[in-house]
């Protein structure tokens, strides 16, 4: 018995699992596993289609593809979790266990194996799941092609930990966000705008975990995303990071199986305004808009095992809608072009419907546990994901047109800022170079984006590359020397010395400057002013000189205190924005106090957390206990509900035999009168014949 277990904890992953080669030969050995097995052939693996794919969307840095996307299939992995400790205490069975890198075979009937893209046993880290099952959908999702990423399992299956993951271990979440900035480093012949959204589904209604005011938003089903959502741009990868600290906010109860489980379904959205440039980089070409959907769905459950209201409720709604997604797939899998998918049976597959329609990636990961107490849900979760494995999908490039572009809006409104900025160069000094932008500087002003059509002219980054290329730029054209700085102070007098060293004033009043370029200007003047000087001027031309420059220097103060003023209209619109965004940035450092804050309290209720599992626990045996006693009591009830009728049947009956024998008594007493009766009768006779 003993040896039995050790191998199926064996089994569990504990210990390694059988290699690849083992895979082979076990599949040959399962009759049930070559039915369910078999169907792959016809269909190209994900595992294989993604090297195909790779090739020919990851070819090319630069250039989008423009010939026909190649069919791939949903990818789908499964992952297993460790027992718990709390299992292992109570002794549960290993129910399914990986055997080797693509099979999941059940222990008790080893005839029941299904096929995956990968199977990750207990030990396997989240960074090796990403590089399998999401790394492609988000280097893909970077080259303008929608990707979605599930999680999906029992309740304390591990999605949480695999999507969110924590600080020892992070999940596929802060993963691809991080995989996505090292992407748009490396990326020099691409510009992105990148935003990110993130939203909960609890009870059928849409929450924004973003924005704690947006609660119950409605889905707008033209772009299938939410009314009133908030998005942010991102610039940091761990400033992006810190916004998903909104997960803290989302809907989780403890249930019989996890004591944090998530009550909601939750998709985080990063969408990606991608602008690609021709070799030459000198025109960009193409503008691609892709979203990569994140989502970490509500533990499946069977409704039975929860008693409390609300948890039962939570529990309905979560089933209704990962079984609309299940219709949707299975749709899907029936065939492709299906006319009627029911997208709209539920919001979570009325939010994922362009993700679900076929031409973006899909990645599924299940996760399972081994434990038997779970086993036929994990047996559900088994065959929805390899139901899915063959739904075949066309990944497409979304391109878009320039209007509908924000990167474009960006991009024109940065080409208006430079010109403008030539402009105030030609009129007012040079500007000295920008010391402190470096090519990678990336500057965030963590700025809501309120609505998408609204351009909001003090932006904010867009990678490494595209703020040496924009927002330096941006920023130079903003540089507006301050009132009173050496810049400004000396600026007006560097001029005059200039002009009076070389008596030359003409130059730089407007009405006498010619069309031609300043610097061309600045050199023939300055010839033109030593010629001047070289020269013997007569004595009568003298006073009209004098007269003259002085006309010039009143002519030139003029305009230069004209363009100090502009100078100070613009440095004071600035100052006021810098002094918005200081409002700004401060606002963000209380937010992050206020988040630092929470992770605090948040610790401190995982410490008070596990003194109340313990305190659960003890409930949950209690309430066991109760159970018994109460099941004993019923019974106790029922035995005297029986003793009780059996009496008052025997009761009954003694009162029909009572009844009987008064009935008896009665014609005893009857027959008895009527002898009496006669009796006397006779003796009157008696005597009359006597007498
Ligand atoms: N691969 C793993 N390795 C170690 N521990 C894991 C793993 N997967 C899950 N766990 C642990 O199992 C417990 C349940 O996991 P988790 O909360 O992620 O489940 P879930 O499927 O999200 O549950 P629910 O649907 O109820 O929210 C957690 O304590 C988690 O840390």
């Amino acid at each position: 018995m003993a040896s039995r277990k050790g191998s199926k904890l064996r089994k569990a992953g504990y210990t390694n699992l059988k290699g690849a080669d083992s895979t082979a030969s076990s599949a040959t050995s399962s009759s049930k596993l070559y039915q369910e097995t078999s169907i792959d052939d016809g269909h190209s693996s994900p595992a294989s289609s993604s090297a195909q794919s790779k090739q020919q969307f990851f070819s090319s840095d630069s250039f989008p593809q423009s010939s026909k996307p190649s069919k791939e299939n949903v990818t789908v992995t499964v992952r297993f979790r460790p027992l718990s400790p709390r299992e292992i205490r109570n002794g549960e069975e290993v129910a399914w266990y990986a055997d080797g890198e693509t099979i999941v075979r059940n222990e008790n009937n080893p005839t029941i194996a299904y096929a995956y893209d990968r199977v990750f046993g207990p030990t396997t880290t989240t960074r090796n799941v990403y590089d399998v099952a999401a790394h492609q959908v988000v280097n893909g999702a970077m080259e303008g092609i929608n990707g979605t990423i599930f999680a999906y399992g029992v309740t304390s299956s591990g999605k949480t930990h695999t999507m969110h993951g924590d600080q020892r271990s992070p999940g596929i979440i802060p993963l691809a966000v991080k995989d996505a900035f090292s992407i748009i480093q490396e990326t020099p012949n691409r510009e992105f705008l990148l935003r990110i959204s993130y939203l909960e589904l609890y009870n059928e209604v849409v929450n924004d975990l973003l924005n704690p005011e947006g609660h119950n938003l409605r889905i707008r089903e033209d772009k299938q995303v939410c009314d009133s959502l908030s998005d942010h741009l991102l610039i940091h990868a761990t400033t992006s990071l810190n916004l998903l600290l909104g997960t803290m906010q989302r809907h989780v109860g403890s249930t019989n199986f996890n004591l944090l489980s998530s009550r909601s379904h939750t998709i985080l959205t990063l969408v990606f305004d991608i602008s690609f440039f021709s070799p030459d980089k000198i025109k960009s070409e193409a503008v691609h808009l892709s979203q990569l959907n994140l989502v970490d769905l509500a533990g499946s459950e069977s409704s039975k095992v929860e008693t409390s209201g609300l948890r039962r409720k939570e529990g309905s709604y979560i089933n209704k809608s990962l079984l609309t997604l299940e219709t949707v797939s299975d749709t899907k899998l029936r065939d492709v072009k299906a006319s009627h998918v029911p997208y709209r049976d539920s919001k979570l597959t009325r939010i994922l419907h362009s993700s679900l329609s076929g031409h973006g990636r899909v990645s599924l990961i299940c996760t399972v546990t081994p434990a038997s107490r779970s086993s036929e849900e994990t047996h559900n979760t088994l065959k929805f994901g390899h139901r899915a494995k063959h739904i075949e999908i066309q990944p497409e490039q979304n391109k878009i047109t320039d209007e509908k572009s924000l990167i474009k809006k960006y991009q024109h409104e940065i080409r208006r800022l430079r010109e403008e900025l030539e402009q105030l160069k030609q009129d007012i000094v040079p500007v000295p170079p920008l010391k402190d932008m470096g090519a990678h500087d990336t500057i965030l002003l963590n700025q809501k984006v309120c609505s998408k059509d609204t351009f909001h002219p003090h932006l904010y980054f867009l990678g490494g590359h595209f703020v040496s290329l924009c927002f330096k730029n941006l920023i130079n054209c903003l540089h507006v020397p301050v009132e009173g700085s050496p810049e400004i102070r000396d600026v007006p007098c560097r001029e005059e010395k200039k002009s009076r060293k070389h008596g030359l004033l003409n130059w730089l009043k407007p009405k006498k400057r010619d069309n031609s370029s300043s610097a061309s200007d600045q050199s023939s003047v300055e010839q033109l002013s030593e010629s001047r000087e070289d020269r013997e001027a007569p004595e009568d031309m003298e006073t009209l000189e004098t007269s003259n420059k002085i006309i010039d220097e009143l002519d030139l103060m003029r305009v230069q205190k004209k363009i100090l003023s502009e100078g100070v209209a613009l440095q004071s619109s600035s100052l006021k924005r810098l002094s918005d965004e200081a409002e700004e940035i401060n606002a963000l450092h209380d937010g992050i106090k206020a988040k630092s804050d929470q992770i605090a309290t948040l610790e401190k209720l995982t410490n008070l957390g596990l003194s109340v599992l313990y305190y659960l626990q003890a409930v949950a045996e209690l309430r066991d206990q109760l159970n018994e006693k109460s099941f004993e009591f019923e019974v106790i009830e029922l035995l005297k509900a029986a003793e009780n009728r059996i009496i008052r049947g025997k009761l009954n009956q003694k009162t029909c035999e009572r009844e009987v024998l008064q009935e008896e008594v009665r014609n005893l007493k009857q027959q008895l009168s009527n002898s009496r009766k006669l009796a006397q009768e006779t003796k009157i006779e008696e005597l009359k014949w006597k007498t």
